[in-house]
């Protein structure tokens, strides 16, 4: 009879996590090659590289790192090597070279294949987590993608039929946004009590689970200093507050809707855990204010958690071999963390170093 481990809390889960190269005309593949060149990494998690072989190897010979993956055909084929990437590789760009510093369908369908791999690994069971180096959105388009963003076509992809929220997280501050990546002239058209509330009990839940027992949150306006009492705009008066009340009403620490030029403020210095904006740019250009490096977006009501760096595809320093990963290493670490069921939250800089 085998002798049991003698220390089995010691021993990790090592989940199987789905890593992908993001768009090969920007920094993906060199800070997804760099992430995997961390041996750390390579003993956390069971790591399934899903990549064009082209890509992969302009990725190594910007990072100037060579990996040193365990090759397989196809799902039905998955296994790993401690310490090894498993390298899941098709030829979606047909052997061609990625044009770096644009978006192209070539690259588009690269990145949009791949994250349908993904996808179909977690599906069949086959892996606890993705985690994806930036992805370019204008190239998933010309490449073929339908929806709002990688978020909703995940969520179609998993049949998940309730709310889906990107959050934005950097340190300890936590944030989610009724409307995501949609124009701006559609905003307010879609702000609704039913979409206040479900951002904030998303992220209540999420909050909840990393730990934090009552979730403080912090509800921005839409307008210029939150409507000013009416005087530039409506929407707090009629749709915030009331969502607002309606949430507290329920047990929620919602409080606002505060200013959203200023609410960062009291967020920074840790009046509240969490922000929820009205829109993209309200939450996200304070955060990356804050912390651009850290920042880490994770893909909120899906089935097994998607991460990603708050950072994107830089066209402008492709293929310099100067991209940082500290947000791409934030955000396999907290993938590998919630699929082996530990604490939700990132990590401070001196944390990852340690
Ligand atoms: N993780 C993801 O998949 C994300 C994807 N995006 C996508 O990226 C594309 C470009 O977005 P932008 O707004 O131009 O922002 P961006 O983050 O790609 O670039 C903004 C600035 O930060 C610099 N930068 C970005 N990442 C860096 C890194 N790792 N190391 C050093 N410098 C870095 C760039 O050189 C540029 O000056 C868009 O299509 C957007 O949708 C944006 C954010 C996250
Ligand atoms: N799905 C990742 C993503 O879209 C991140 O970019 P951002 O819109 O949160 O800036």
């Amino acid at each position: 009879m085998p002798t049991p481990p003698k220390t089995p809390n010691l021993i990790p889960a090592r989940p199987r996590i789905a890593v992908l190269l993001g768009d090969p005309g920007g920094i993906g593949p060199e800070m997804a090659v760099k992430l995997l060149a961390r041996q750390r990494n390579l003993d956390a998690a069971r790591v399934l590289l899903i990549a064009d072989p082209v890509v992969l190897a302009a990725g190594e010979r910007v990072a100037g790192v060579k990996l040193d993956p365990l090759r397989i055909d196809g799902l039905d084929d998955l296994r790993f090597e401690h310490g090894r990437p498993t390298l899941l590789q098709r030829d979606w760009m047909q052997g061609r070279e990625p044009v770096l510093g644009e978006s192209n369908e070539a690259s588009g369908r690269a990145s949009f294949e791949a994250l349908e791999l993904a996808t179909a690994a977690v599906r069949r069971g086959q892996a606890e987590g993705i985690v994806f180096a930036p992805l370019n959105k204008h190239s998933l388009r010309l490449g073929g993608l339908v929806h709002e963003d990688e978020l909703r076509y995940m969520q179609e992809r998993f049949a998940v039929t309730g709310f889906v929220c990107e959050f934005n997280l950097t340190g300890s501050l936590w944030t989610s946004r009724v409307t995501s990546h949609i124009p701006l002239k559609d905003v307010a058209s879609h702000i609704t009590v039913e979409g206040v509330g479900d951002a904030v009990k998303i992220i209540a839940s999420a909050l909840r689970r990393a730990g934090v027992a009552q979730p403080r949150i912090a509800v921005t306006g839409l307008n210029p200093h939150a409507g000013d009492g009416g005087s530039i705009g409506m929407e707090e008066i009629e749709i915030i507050a009331p969502a607002i009340e309606r949430l507290r009403a329920e047990g929620y620490d919602a409080r606002g809707p505060f200013s959203p030029d200023t609410v960062f403020i009291g967020a920074r210095r840790g009046d509240v855990d969490a922000v929820v904006s009205m829109y993209h740019d309200q939450g996200q250009i304070a955060m990356k204010l804050m912390g651009f490096e850290q920042g880490v977006t994770l893909h909120g009501g899906l089935p097994v958690p998607v991460a990603t760096s708050a950072s994107g595809s830089a066209f402008d320093i492709a293929g310099k071999g100067v991209a940082q990963i500290e947000g791409l290493q934030q955000a396999f670490d907290l993938c590998v963390r919630m699929a082996s069921g530990g604490p939700v939250r990132t990590l401070s800089s001196a944390e990852t170093a340690a």
